[in-house]
């Protein structure tokens, strides 16, 4: 794979703790391509939030360089942005009293979308993710599952090329989780790029090219789920949850 769509490069992200510095994460760097899922996997506190948060304009990184499709997202961060959706997902983030189409219609005005592109961005964001004949429905009579199809909506309408997923099946049953990886898988068919956290190993199992083991703030290990349960020293079809947990103590050793 060659096409990159995102590079980030020795990103470093302090902290104050009781006055002293110290790196949350240290020196990350790492490559997305066109159809391509990659995903951080690590302890709490490993450092995934704030690399994810560095990564995509919440938090300015202390030092190094992310570009997305070419564009530094630290000297021209709107510009970059329009580039990435980020989907954080959860109760929040909609007007509930509002349908699920001005609500789409409204964030696309938000993300600087084009006044004449919106009807046509939004009705596409929709059909990808299955809600055009709920999208006249308020939000406030959404299922779970359908807000979660929402959220990803939400951060289509900019037609990304690269799109950041924070727990995207958290709290939903098992249905709603296929459905979500389906589209995901789908999303990810159409030479996008996504960027994954999650806790759910089996999400990860199920959807990640490619995985990095991160831990006290640095990459331990990056490679396919085969590759992370070879470097992890169980059998090749054991779950990726096996292999995670044979080199959690090791990740858990702060090292920065
Ligand atoms: N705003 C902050 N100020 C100071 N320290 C912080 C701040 N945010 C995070 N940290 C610290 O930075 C380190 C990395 O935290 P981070 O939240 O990025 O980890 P994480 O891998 O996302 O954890 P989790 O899986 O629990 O979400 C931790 O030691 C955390 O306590």
């Amino acid at each position: 794979m060659t096409n990159t769509i995102f590079k980030a490069d020795n990103i470093t992200r302090d902290y104050k703790d009781k006055k002293k510095l110290f790196h949350a994460i240290k020196n990350i760097s790492f490559e997305l391509h066109a159809g391509e899922v990659i995903s951080f996997v690590g302890p709490n506190g490993a450092g995934k939030t704030t690399l994810i948060k560095s990564i995509s304009n919440y938090l300015v990184p202390t030092s190094g360089q992310v570009e997305v499709e070419g564009v530094d997202l630290i000297k021209y961060p709107r510009k970059a942005r329009k580039k990435m959706g980020i989907v954080f997902g959860g109760d929040r983030g909609f007007y509930y009293g509002a349908t699920a189409r001005e609500n789409l219609e409204f964030f696309a005005r938000v993300v600087g979308v084009k006044e004449r592109n919106i009807k046509s961005g939004v009705q596409e964001a929709l059909k990808t993710v299955n809600l055009v004949d709920v999208a006249e429905k308020k939000v406030s009579a959404y299922s779970k599952g359908m807000l979660q199809r929402l959220h990803i909506a939400r951060g289509l309408v900019n037609h990304p090329k690269i799109l950041m997923l924070d727990e995207p099946t958290a709290g939903l049953d098992i249905e709603s989780v296929i459905s979500i990886r389906q589209l995901v898988k789908r999303i990810a068919s159409e030479k996008r790029g996504i960027i994954l956290t999650s806790h759910n190993m089996s999400d990860i199992e199920s959807l990640a090219d490619r995985i990095f083991l991160i831990g006290g703030g640095m990459i331990h290990f990056e490679g396919s789920i085969q590759e992370v349960k070879k470097f992890a020293g169980v059998e090749n079809n054991a779950s990726l949850a096996d292999a995670y947990l044979a080199v959690a103590d090791q990740l858990k050793r702060r090292q920065v």
